[in-house]
């Protein structure tokens, strides 16, 4: 991305605080002209004193001159003080408003992406984190800098140079013929370090990404002892930051040596020359401080020109990656508009082809009739590819090929909200918020009433251990045990009432009593209703009326529980698998032997 692109695409974050930027430049222009004040109050003495001293009486001369000159410095230094103030209070408005309309939008812009997206390898959380902070901060930082430091010294330079010019055309021109070398050295630096910014990004983020990744599998990591992998693992990411930061910084000081004596050349060429004038008598003895005074402000923001560059190449390297995110419109969730006035929930996959965005095909040719208001199970070893067609059927993915049919219309023609109001969704592990038991539950139904929450909890069986709670249903829903959040996810799923259901493996992280109770309330809730359940548990296949069979992809085999284990195809195999590890005999042995 070139600077000229980064400022258009931040142009539109400065637009609504145009006043604040006016006020911000106005300071920055008064504070400009006030910045020269000194050189020619300097000039302006040592011309005066050089006559002064030369008079019978100059201390007495000398000293009124010298009041007030201190007078007008400290009336003019007060003034500055206040201007600088002001400018630099407005111009960090401006950056802390921009940064949060930067921060909401991004958010805004992500809660709008599809799932694909977040399942993109190089959208892990870690990574997608410090993407949008590194982003914010430098897009921000450049932003900052530019009203605060950049633009207040370019305007100093500015000025100082047309008094220079005004001064003396030779002079002018030392000065000026400075500036294009300076530009030249630091975008050499700039070049050069690009390259090691790009891949301290990439460090960047790989390292928080691992830092989440330990967090998120610390009990594995202890109960394996491999800390010390971890440990190595961290430390060679480290290592080979530590070494890039190492190049960076060799290349950023070795070119700040070469700038700082550039400067000092000027300096000196600026000193000759106007030495010269002096003896020649075309300027005063003032001259001299007076151009070093003005050769300083001209320098000032070029000694700062390779921060600057730094500041737009971080900029230019986070933005890119920063707007990727904000600006991946295809990324964007797709909706169609159809509302339907009734819902009745017949489902059809005809020839349905799906291949996951890292390029794993999950479903082959997949067809399937899911009839309303039944209960249809999907049976299949693990990896047949049952939660896929879960996910295509909430519109978390589109199939490449096939079509799905809610009712006999595309569901691509539906409206994604309202088609996702319609359908329950409650998974192997459902995810508990940060938040009250209550909070968790109302996700549901947010404006659902307290006795709504308390109905929902009862029919999850999960009311009566929180009232134990010493907080009841205020207390944190993420120190519930396992099973006990499950309960509180599909209390929410029982407030949320919708007329089809997903259920995938749903009790597979419950105990047997519970698995019982939540079964009794999921009996409860499939009534009239279209379901859909995944499960490896014998009893929940057994109810449904519908059993579709999959395997690596395909359906291999659809129909009722009896006809499907006459056919002594799949589904017998699997259930027949599914008996025997039940233990039956002992099982019906020990319960023969207490009557
Ligand atoms: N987000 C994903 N990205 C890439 N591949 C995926 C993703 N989710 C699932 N897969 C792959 O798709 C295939 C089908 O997975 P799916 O989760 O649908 O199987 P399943 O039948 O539900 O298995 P299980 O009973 O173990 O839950 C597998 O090969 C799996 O690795």
């Amino acid at each position: 991305m070139s600077i000229l692109s980064l400022f258009k695409k931040i142009l539109p974050f400065i637009k609504p605080y145009k006043w604040l930027l006016i006020a911000t430049l106005c300071l920055t222009l008064i504070g400009s002209v006030m910045a020269q004040v000194n050189a020619y109050i300097l000039r302006y003495t040592v011309d005066e004193l050089t006559v002064i001293t030369q008079n019978p009486d100059p201390m007495q001369q000398g000293a009124r001159l010298l009041l007030i000159i201190s007078i007008i410095l400290i009336a003019k230094e007060l003034i500055y003080a206040a201007i600088q103030f002001g400018q630099k209070f407005y111009g960090e408005k401006l950056r802390i408003f921009i940064s949060r309309d930067f921060a909401q939008l991004v958010v805004d812009k992500i809660l709008s992406y599809r799932m694909a997206f977040y399942t993109a390898s190089n959208n892990e959380s870690g990574k997608l984190q410090t993407r949008i902070d590194m982003g914010i901060s430098s897009l921000t930082r450049l932003v900052r800098n530019f009203f605060i430091d950049i633009l207040p010294l370019f305007a100093n330079a500015l000025l100082a140079l047309i008094a220079m010019f005004n001064a003396n055309v030779w002079v002018g021109l030392v000065s000026l013929s400075i500036i294009p070398i300076y530009f030249y050295v630091s975008n050499l630096q700039a070049k050069r370090l690009s390259g090691f910014r790009r891949s301290l990004r990439n460090y960047r983020e790989t390292k928080s990404n691992a830092i989440i990744s330990i967090i998120n599998s610390i009990t594995v990591i202890k109960s394996f002892t491999r800390e010390p992998l971890e440990a190595d693992k961290h430390e060679k990411i480290q290592f080979d930051m530590t070494e890039n930061q190492m190049k960076t910084r060799h290349t950023s000081f070795m070119f700040d040596s070469i700038k700082s004596m550039l400067e000092q050349v000027g300096v000196v060429v600026v000193i000759i020359l106007t030495a010269f004038f002096v003896l020649n008598g075309t300027m005063s003895i003032g001259a001299i401080m007076f151009h070093i005074m003005l050769f300083g402000n001209v320098t000032s923001p070029i000694r700062q020109l390779h921060r600057i560059y730094d500041e737009i190449n971080d900029a230019l390297i986070y933005s890119e990656s920063f707007f990727e995110i904000m600006e991946a419109d295809d990324e964007k969730e797709t909706s169609g508009s159809y509302i339907p006035s009734e819902l009745k929930g017949n489902i059809e996959l005809k020839n349905v082809d799906f291949t996951y965005p890292n390029g794993t095909k999950a479903l082959h040719n997949v067809s399937m009739t899911i009839p309303a208001n039944t209960i249809t199970a999907l049976v299949g070893l693990s990896g047949a590819g049952k939660s896929t067609v879960v996910n295509l059927l909430d519109k978390f993915y589109q199939p490449q090929s096939g079509k799905i049919l809610l009712d006999n219309v595309d569901l691509m023609e539906y409206d994604t909200n309202w088609l996702r109001n319609n359908i329950g969704l409650v998974l192997q592990r459902n995810h508990i918020f940060h938040g009250s038991i209550k909070e968790n539950i109302l996700y549901g139904k947010p404006n659902a009433t307290d006795d709504e929450v308390f109905l929902a909890a009862k029919k999850a069986h999960i009311h009566d251990q929180v009232m134990e709670l010493p907080k009841g249903y205020d207390s944190e829903a993420n120190l519930l045990s396992g099973g006990q959040q499950q309960r509180i996810s599909i209390a929410r799923m029982f407030l949320k009432n919708p007329p089809i259901i997903f259920l995938d493996e749903p009790t597979a992280s419950l105990d047997a009593i519970a698995t019982q109770e939540i079964k009794n309330s999921l009996d409860a809730i499939k009534k009239d209703r279209t379901v859909i359940i995944i499960s490896h548990s014998i009893s929940q296949i057994i109810d449904a009326e519908n059993v579709v069979v999959m395997d690596k992809g395909r359906v291999m085999e659809q129909g009722t529980h009896e006809q499907l284990y006459a056919q002594n195809g799949k589904y017998h195999e699997i259930f027949s698998a599914m008996a025997s590890s039940l233990n039956l005999d002992k099982i019906s042995d020990t319960l023969n032997d207490q009557q």
